[in-house]
């Protein structure tokens, strides 16, 4: 994959086509920032971080247009860096908060407080504000925005960024079914939506927003031991990331399940058993629900109740 502007210094790459559309069309970049699609109402990102930037990306990748998003972002270097890759304004939070539809907040769940107290009274009535934030909850955004604001806490993952994320989300007290459709259009774009009740939301985080990091960790440490084997680092990490692949492609075939899947690699005195013996040994599936209950814990200290 080639670049074609200068990549950013955060850790994503954008995919090609949200990167070189505008330029592909003949649009110079200025004509192609006034311009805004028909179907879209304007989104505002706020806080173009790791999960900012998936999101922006994911959007910009799958049909909205540069024009259709406006990012806050207070870090100077960074909000130019997005503006630049990705050809989207970049203005004040409270004119990000006024100007849009449909505010998106990806900033830190502990800023999440002091965030709503000051662009509350910028939000239209009609806004629909969807939090992305681990643990804020539904009730908390209300309390802090105005008691019948219409929120979505959403738990989105860094695949978005790909168009491959995995959402989960929950509407507040005061969500129509008209804006949960919206928001989820809107999340639609970056991958999958699923709709679940918000007392599952702590758990969502652990399972699929924070998930990719656990299959980073398994392929970093598969890639690590291949190399330790006398492996090309460039060779193990084809080897491991497309095992990931089609693992997850097995995995998704309806009907498949993981204990019958994994009974079919593990043949009889074979290598497969040797392996799952030293995980089980060395206590891999108790570390993991222990690593899973963990980050569903402190989601649910992060709620802002
Ligand atoms: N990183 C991930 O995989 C996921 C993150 N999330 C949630 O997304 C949120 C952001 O997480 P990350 O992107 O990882 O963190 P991050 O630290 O990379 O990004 C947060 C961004 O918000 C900006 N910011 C801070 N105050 C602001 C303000 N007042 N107005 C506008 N921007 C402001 C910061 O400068 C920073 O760029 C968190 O609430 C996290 O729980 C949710 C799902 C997955
Ligand atoms: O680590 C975190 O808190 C965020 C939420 C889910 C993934 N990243």
């Amino acid at each position: 994959m080639h670049a074609r502007r200068r990549r950013p210094a955060g850790l994503f790459r954008a995919p090609a086509r949200t990167r070189t559309t505008r330029k592909e069309e003949g649009a110079s970049p200025a004509a192609a920032r006034r311009t805004r699609t028909a179907q879209h109402t304007m989104v505002a990102i706020i806080g173009a971080g790791k999960m900012g930037e998936a999101l922006l990306a994911g959007l910009l990748g799958t049909g909205y247009a540069p024009a259709d998003v406006l990012v806050a972002e207070p870090r100077q270097e960074r909000a130019r860096e997005v503006a630049e890759l990705y050809g989207v304004d970049v203005v004040s939070t409270r004119e990000a908060a006024k100007r849009a539809e449909t505010v998106v907040l990806a900033i830190k769940p502990q800023d999440m407080v002091n965030l709503l107290d000051d662009v509350s009274g910028e939000l239209g009535s009609g806004t629909l504000v969807i939090s992305v934030a681990a643990g804020v909850t539904t009730s908390t955004l209300e309390r802090h925005i105005t008691d019948d604001a219409a929120v979505v806490r959403a738990m989105p993952n860094t695949p978005a960024l790909a168009g491959t994320g995995m959402t989960a989300m929950s509407g507040g007290t005061h969500t129509t079914p008209e804006q949960l459709d919206r928001a989820e259009r809107l999340l639609e774009s970056v991958g999958s939506v699923v709709r679940v009740q918000e007392r599952h939301m702590d758990t969502v985080t652990a399972l699929s927003g924070s998930g990719p990091a656990y299959f980073y960790f398994i392929a970093e440490t598969m890639i690590e031991a291949g190399v330790a084997m006398g492996m090309p680092r460039d060779s193990a990490r084809t080897l491991v990331s497309q095992t990931i692949t089609g693992a997850a492609t097995m995995l998704n075939e309806p009907g498949n399940h993981p204990v019958v899947l994994r009974e079919a690699v593990t043949s009889p005195g074979g290598t497969t058993a040797a392996a799952l013996r030293e995980l089980e040994r060395h206590g891999v599936r108790s570390a993991f629900t222990d690593a899973i209950e963990a980050a569903a814990r402190r989601s649910g200290e992060l709620s802002g109740d």
